[in-house]
C-alpha cells in the first residue's frame, strides 16, 4: 500500500494511485480535487477539496462508506479495485446523500449489485429521488438509526443518528474495533493535500473553522445533540468526507466543535435578559425617527436590551454574530423605487449561516406613495422562519407626533411579545423527508 510521503507537495499525487490504508483494514479510496475554487456555490475553496470515501474489510466481506462526486468516479473505482473485488462488497453506507458523496453510487451499485445500502430513515425519500427506482428496477435498502449495527465479520459498523449535519439525513458510522468514526461532513473541511493525514497536511485550522462557520453553524443545536453521541466514543481516528483524515489527536476536533457550538460565557450570563436589535436605513431621516421612537417604546419594558444600528454605508457582515445572539430584530427601510434599501437585503441574505429559530422579527419604514418596502421585509422575515408578532408599521413621509406615538406603541407591542416569551415558529424539518 502506498504511504504518503511527508515531503510530497500537496498537489503531487497520482490520480490513479492505489488505496491508502488509514487504519488496520480501513482504506481511503477517495479522490482529490485540488483545482476547485468554489464549493456548493457559497464556499471559497482556496485549497481545493477532497471527496473521501472509505473501504472497511471484515472476515465476511467489505463495506464502502460514501462515494465521490460523479466527475471523480474513475479515480474512486481505480482505488477501490486496488483494495477489493466488487463481489466482496456486502455493504454500502451513505452517511448523507449529497451529490459530492453519491455521484459514483449508481455505478457502484451496478458493479456490486449484491451490496446492501445502509441509510438513515430520513434519507429514504432522497434516495428514491436520487436513484429514481421503477417497477422493473426496484430499490432495496436498509434504514438504520442509533444503536443499529452491521457486522462484516470481526468488524462492526454502528450507526449514530446525527441529523442536519448538514443535511437532514446525516448519520455517522462507528467502527468499534478500530475506534474509527466515519463522520460524513462533520469534522470535515475543504483542504486538499495528497498527504491525507492531519499530522502531514500543515495548518488547516482556518479551513476547518471556515467550514464549520458556513456549513454546521446554522445547525448548532444539532451539533450539540450529535456531540452527546460522539464524545463518549474512544476515538482513535476520524475519517470525514472532506479534507484531512484526523489521526493525530482526533479528540481536539471534537473539542473544537464543542467550543464552536457552545454559547460564550457572556451569552450565558445574559440569558435572563432579552435583546432586540433595530436596523434601519433612512435617506431623509423619517425612518430614523421612527427607529428612535420604536426604541423608546421598547425601553419602557424592563429586561430588554435594545440597540440601534444605521446600516448606511457599512458592511453588514459584522452584524451576523450580533443577530445570532439576539432574540428579536426590527428592520426599517424607506421605500425606494418600489423596494427596500439594498443594505437591508444584504443583511437579510447574510443570515443563512445562523440559526434563526425562535427569533422574532418586525418591519417598519417611511414611504412617499406606494410603500412596498415594509411588506417585502415582513415576507422575507417570515421566509427566514422568524415570527412576526406585530404588523409592520408604515408612515407616510415625515412622522407627526401622533405617528411617533404609534411607533412607541409598536415598540411596546414588540417588547410585550418578547417579554411574554413568544417564540418564533419552530422550523419543522421533519416535513423535509
Ligand atoms: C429615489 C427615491 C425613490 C423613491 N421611491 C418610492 C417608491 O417607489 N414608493 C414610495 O412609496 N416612496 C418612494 N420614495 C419616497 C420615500 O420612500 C419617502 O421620501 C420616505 O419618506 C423616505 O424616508 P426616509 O426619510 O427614511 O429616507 C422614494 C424616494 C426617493 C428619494
Amino acid at each position: 500500500m502506498m504511504s504518503p510521503a511527508a515531503s510530497a507537495p500537496a498537489w503531487d499525487f497520482d490520480d490513479q494511485a492505489p488505496a491508502v490504508e488509514v487504519a488496520p483494514g480501513v482504506h481511503w479510496i477517495g479522490a482529490l480535487d485540488p483545482g476547485l475554487r468554489t464549493f456548493d456555490i457559497i464556499l471559497r475553496t482556496a485549497n481545493g477539496t477532497t471527496y473521501n470515501s472509505y473501504l472497511v474489510r471484515g472476515e465476511d466481506g467489505v463495506a464502502v462508506i460514501d462515494t465521490v462526486k460523479a466527475e471523480f468516479a474513475e479515480d474512486f473505482f481505480a482505488r477501490l479495485e486496488s483494495a477489493a473485488r466488487y463481489d466482496e462488497i456486502r455493504v454500502i453506507v451513505l452517511n448523507h446523500l449529497e451529490p459530492d458523496h453519491t455521484g459514483a453510487l449508481p455505478e457502484l451499485m451496478r458493479r456490486a449489485p449484491q451490496a446492501q445500502l445502509y441509510i438513515s430513515k430520513r434519507a429514504t425519500a432522497m434516495l428514491k429521488a436520487l436513484l429514481k427506482p421503477r417497477d422493473d428496477r426496484p430499490l432495496t435498502y436498509k434504514t438504520v438509526g442509533t444503536g443499529d449495527e452491521v457486522s462484516l465479520g470481526g468488524r462492526t459498523l454502528r450507526f449514530l443518528h446525527t441529523p442536519f449535519l448538514h443535511w437532514p439525513d446525516t448519520q455517522c458510522t462507528w467502527l468499534a474495533e478500530e475506534g474509527v468514526l466515519f463522520s460524513g461532513d462533520v469534522f470535515g473541511c475543504h483542504h486538499c493535500d495528497a498527504r491525507l493525514f492531519n499530522d502531514l497536511c500543515g495548518d488547516f485550522r482556518f479551513a476547518f473553522d471556515y467550514y464549520y462557520a458556513h456549513i454546521m453553524r446554522p445547525f448548532k443545536s444539532y451539533v450539540v445533540d450529535a456531540l452527546k453521541l460522539i464524545e463518549p466514543l474512544p476515538i482513535k481516528l476520524i475519517a470525514p468526507t472532506h479534507g484531512p483524515v484526523l489521526r493525530d489527536r482526533p479528540r481536539r476536533y471534537v473539542t473544537r466543535y464543542r467550543e464552536l457550538s457552545t454559547p460564550s460565557l457572556a451569552e450565558r450570563i445574559d440569558q435572563d435578559e432579552r435583546s432586540l436589535i433595530i436596523f434601519y436605513m433612512s435617506a431623509y431621516g423619517s425612518t430614523a425617527r421612527m427607529a428612535e421612537a420604536i426604541r423608546a417604546g421598547v425601553e419602557e419594558s424592563e429586561g430588554i436590551r435594545v440597540s440601534l444600528y444605521d446600516l448606511e454605508g457599512g458592511e453588514v457582515q459584522p452584524f451576523v454574530d450580533l443577530i445570532e445572539s439576539a432574540d428579536a430584530m426590527a428592520l426599517g427601510s424607506p421605500t425606494i423605487n418600489g423596494d427596500a434599501a439594498k443594505p437591508i437585503w444584504d443583511l437579510l441574505s447574510s443570515l443563512a449561516v445562523i440559526d434563526l429559530k425562535g427569533k422574532l422579527g418586525a418591519a417598519f419604514g417611511s414611504y412617499g406613495w406606494t410603500g412596498e418596502a415594509v411588506k417585502m421585509i415582513e415576507d422575507r422575515l417570515r421566509g427566514l422562519k422568524l415570527r412576526v408578532p406585530v404588523a409592520g408599521l408604515r408612515i407616510k413621509l415625515i412622522p407627526t407626533d401622533e405617528e411617533l406615538e404609534e411607533c412607541r406603541e409598536f415598540g411596546r407591542a414588540l417588547a410585550g411579545a418578547l417579554v411574554r416569551g413568544e417564540q418564533g415558529r419552530v422550523i419543522d424539518f421533519a416535513d423535509l423527508g
